[in-house]
């Protein structure tokens, strides 16, 4: 009888290991093809994730100061960045000797899996995060765009498409349309679901477009919830307006996108939403700074004490308009993005602007589509899907525009890639600084490399790139996130699911002080009436 127990038993355990073992099988074997698929070549699946890491002897850089020194890393946490820490048996060692050892860049401007003119950007949340990795940018923040104007239906989803995510992310919510529903979801996402940011756009009329009367509610709410204000600043009417000339003169091809929206109809904007921003009393972001009309706004602003921060994107700061000219549609097609991106000169004034701080910040925009969704277009430049990319080569295209050129130090590069962002977000010194406690989000750049830019060996899915052929001197070589090392020799580390969601609180910096100029306001206001007695 015993026998018999004793045999029973023996054949459950088996049955139960055996399950086990065939389930984690399977569900290794999944996750594995997921990867491989998406970054092709380059890319090996290794979960490994070094307890103890030692960054020895680079030129460590953070926003306020530069030196020589080593960077301890433990269960993805900096642990301490000080000169010659000894390096125990256990510990993983990275030699960076000549290596610019920075903070991972934080992208505030992407667009991923995200539905807009008919078509759905090509990068997803994994594909978009593996090549924003490849490049040096170990977080972003998102726009959740929902697509009937129901936030927390919209953000619900956004969480969703985000679950294959392989690097750290958050939110920002665009708002397209007002009424109480979105007020009270506003403070319910502000509040509960880590969103500290909206976006109002002042274009694209007929979808996504608000009212003035729309905005002004939008920044009184966002002052009320310490959450900070965005603009896509261009004059929807008068775009539609532009649109409409372009096509009654003929003027059907990719170069009517630029001359349709003018440089001034964004100067327009901005100073609307500038001074609507000024008479509610609440910060103000501009998103997509591309002209000199937008920045001089924005300088004047600042300079009467507003606060204002102003994000150019990289296709801005480096390129002109001329390739929106090309004859070939399909090569045209790919600089459609709105604002336009403007002739020459407009890009020197936003670098010149950048690196005096009257510019606080690059993102990229990064909204990719590929040539045949472009194709959307061919024959009226108004179905052209707007955006282009960028999240892959931020980092090393700001490199070379601004450090190569020595407009820029690398103190200032940490500083307008990584760390205002931080700062805006409020998730500094968490991220965007090399610090004890800080998360080991860390990259690695050779300023010897060189490297030519190509649709061919890029991570992202686009099967093209507006800097194709680009040959760039500074190679980020190897990419850190929380402690991992996911990019190294020219491979991707990543698997789905193991990015973390960031939450953003609200009542960043920007708001200190803001209850006291409102004070001293309506007391000024009281004194007049007063004096008029
Ligand atoms: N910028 C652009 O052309 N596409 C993305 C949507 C937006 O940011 O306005
Ligand atoms: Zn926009
Ligand atoms: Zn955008």
């Amino acid at each position: 009888m015993e026998g018999i127990v004793s045999f029973i038993r023996k054949a459950i355990f088996i049955g139960i290991a055996s399950s086990f073992f065939f389930f984690f099988f399977f569900c290794f074997a999944e996750s594995n093809d997921h990867i491989c698929s998406v970054t092709k070549d380059s890319c090996s699946l290794n979960d490994y994730v070094p307890a103890k890491l030692l960054i020895k002897g680079g030129i460590v850089v953070n926003a306020d100061r530069q030196e020589i020194a080593d960077v301890y890393i433990e269960d993805g946490i900096i642990k301490s960045v000080e000169r010659n820490i000894k390096a125990f048996d256990e510990i993983q060692v990275i030699d960076a000797s000549g290596y610019y050892v920075m903070p991972g860049g934080i992208d505030p401007h992407t667009h991923l899996a995200m539905p807009f003119m008919g078509q759905v950007t090509i990068d997803d949340f994994f594909s978009g995060q593996a090549a924003a990795l490849a490049g040096g940018t170990t977080m972003h923040i998102d726009f959740a765009l929902p697509s009937d104007g129901d936030l927390l239906e919209g953000y619900k989803l956004y969480r969703e498409k985000a679950s294959i995510a392989c690097m750290d992310y958050g939110f920002h919510m665009a708002v397209t349309k007002w009424n109480d529903k979105v007020s009270k979801d506003m403070e319910v996402l502000v509040k509960h679901e880590g969103i500290n940011s909206f976006k109002f756009f002042m274009a694209y009329k007929g979808s996504l477009m608000v009212t003035d009367e729309e905005l002004l509610q939008g920044l009184k709410k966002c002052k009320k919830l310490g959450a900070l204000a965005q603009v896509h600043a261009e004059n929807g009417d008068a775009v539609a307006e532009g649109q409409i000339q372009m096509i009654e003169l003929g003027i059907t091809g990719p170069e009517g996108h630029g001359f349709s929206r003018p440089p001034i109809l964004e100067g327009e904007a901005t100073s609307r939403a500038i001074r609507l921003a000024g008479f509610v009393n609440t910060p103000l972001y501009v998103v997509h700074v591309m002209s000199i009309e937008a920045l001089e706004e924005i300088i004047r602003a600042r300079q009467s004490g507003q606060r204002v921060i102003g994000e150019p994107v990289i296709s801005g700061l480096a390129l002109d308009d001329s390739l929106l000219f090309d004859p070939d549609f399909d090569v045209a097609a790919k600089y459609v993005m709105s604002p336009p991106i403007r002739p020459a000169g407009h890009n020197i004034a936003l670098q010149n602007a950048l690196s005096s701080g009257l510019l606080q910040l690059v993102g990229t925009d990064h909204c990719a589509f590929n040539s045949t969704q472009k194709a959307a277009g061919k024959g009226d430049f108004r179905k052209i899907p707007n955006g282009v990319n960028g999240i892959e080569e931020r980092m090393h295209i700001l490199w070379n525009i601004m450090v190569n050129t020595g407009k820029m130090t690398p103190m200032g590069y940490v500083r307008v890639t990584s760390t205002a962002c931080a700062q805006i977000f409020n998730i500094y010194p968490r991220k965007g600084a090399i610090i004890a406690g800080a998360d080991a989000d860390i990259i690695l750049l050779n300023p010897n490399t060189t490297f030519t830019i190509s649709s061919k060996t890029h991570h992202s899915r686009i099967d093209t790139n507006i800097y194709e052929g680009w040959t760039l001197r500074g190679k980020i070589e190897t990419t850190i996130s929380r402690g991992r090392i996911v990019w190294e020799n020219g491979k991707l580390n990543v698997s789905p699911g193991s990015g973390r969601f960031i939450p953003l609180p609200p009542y960043s910096y920007l708001f200190n002080g803001i209850d006291k100029i409102d004070s001293d306001y309506l007391a000024s206001i009281r004194a007049s009436k007063q004096q008029k007695k």
